[in-house]
């Protein structure tokens, strides 16, 4: 049985009249990354603050450890480091007074700051900019820095509220193998809107759309679940395009530039081996196929559509 640190149960909250996250619950094993996915409004940070302690829950219950974050506030934020959307930095600080600070509130020994200090740059790869004003450091290594603040307590769950927006590219990379190294000892949770995030980093993922999980399981059965509904092909003699709306199953034909098409199909058929199929009969040239995969939208009414089938699983 996979053992859990954090148990949320129940979780609802408002802040005026209108549900912000309504009757959440899961667990959050001991070890791993979790990904949190729901694009903007879905209830993310919500979530994510009450967990941390930050947003006191209209109902329900938040357990670490099994202690209850709300009656044992203290006891219970030991266990956590968080990251918030903003990341908490001075910009006015050095990375090594700012992570003195971090380690002197989330009460470290006092005899033990200094190597805490160390070790979380080290870990986050920030030690070469110790004397480094935090204001004068790229996006990605102010990231970096707020990763290293929320480690300095060696906390059993590390919340990353969206920590890759707004980086570049190589950043996210960046970013995101730091996650992974954190999360061979820790427990991790992020969330983000975007869904190929999610996928490179998590085993696990809830979705939340609307303050409510529509899905919640493991990553794997997460992508097998979610079928692709349209391709990209690439046809170097391509048919005219009532041809191709004529083939059954599709729903929609753009033509991206004359050689190279979008489709859109029902994702209940096989569409892929047609038109290899018509592609070699009628000397279309077909050079490249690839599947798409759905946006986050696409994704929600796919999940929608398939409430016959059980989408929440625990
Ligand atoms: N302080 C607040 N006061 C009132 N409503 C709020 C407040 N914070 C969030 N909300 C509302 O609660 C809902 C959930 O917001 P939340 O920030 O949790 O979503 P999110 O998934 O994190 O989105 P984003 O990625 O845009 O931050 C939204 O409808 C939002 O407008």
């Amino acid at each position: 049985m996979l053992e859990h640190i954090v148990k949320i149960e129940g979780l609802s909250h408002r802040y005026s009249k209108d549900w912000a996250v309504k009757d959440i619950s899961f667990d959050i094993h001991r070890k791993g990354i979790l990904g949190l996915l729901g694009s903007n409004g879905a209830g993310k940070s919500t979530t994510m603050n009450i967990l941390c302690g930050v947003l006191s829950q209209t109902e329900g219950k938040v357990l670490i450890e099994g202690i209850n974050m709300r009656e044992n506030p203290e006891e219970a934020k030991k266990r956590i480091g968080f990251l918030p959307q903003n990341a908490p930095l001075y910009l006015e600080q050095t990375v090594d007074e700012y992570l003195t600070y971090c380690a002197y509130i989330r009460l470290v020994d006092k005899r033990r700051i200094k190597a805490a200090v160390d070790e979380v740059k080290e870990r986050c790869g920030v030690a070469h900019f110790s004397k480094r004003l935090i204001g004068n450091l790229s996006g990605g290594y102010r990231q970096r820095v707020g990763i290293a603040q929320a480690l300095i307590h060696k906390p059993l769950l590390v919340v990353l509220d969206e920590p890759t927006n707004g980086l570049d590219p190589n950043q996210i990379l960046e970013v995101r193998q730091l996650i992974k190294e954190i999360a061979t000892d820790r427990a991790v949770i992020f969330s983000s809107h975007i869904l190929s995030e999610i996928q490179a980093t998590c085993q696990d993922i809830i979705m939340i759309e609307g303050g409510n999980i529509v899905f919640k399981d493991t990553m794997e059965s997460f992508n097998n679940y979610i079928e692709p509904d349209s391709l990209v092909t690439t046809l170097e003699n391509p048919p005219a395009l009532s041809v191709l709306q004529a083939i059954p199953g599709i729903r929609s034909v753009e033509f991206v530039t004359d050689k190279i098409i979008r489709m859109h199909f029902d994702p209940t058929i096989d569409i892929a081996e047609s038109i290899v199929e018509l592609s070699v009969g009628q000397h279309w040239r077909l050079k490249e196929i690839t599947l798409e995969r759905s946006s986050l939208d696409a994704i929600f009414a796919q999940l929608s559509n398939k409430k016959s089938k059980p989408a929440v699983q625990s």
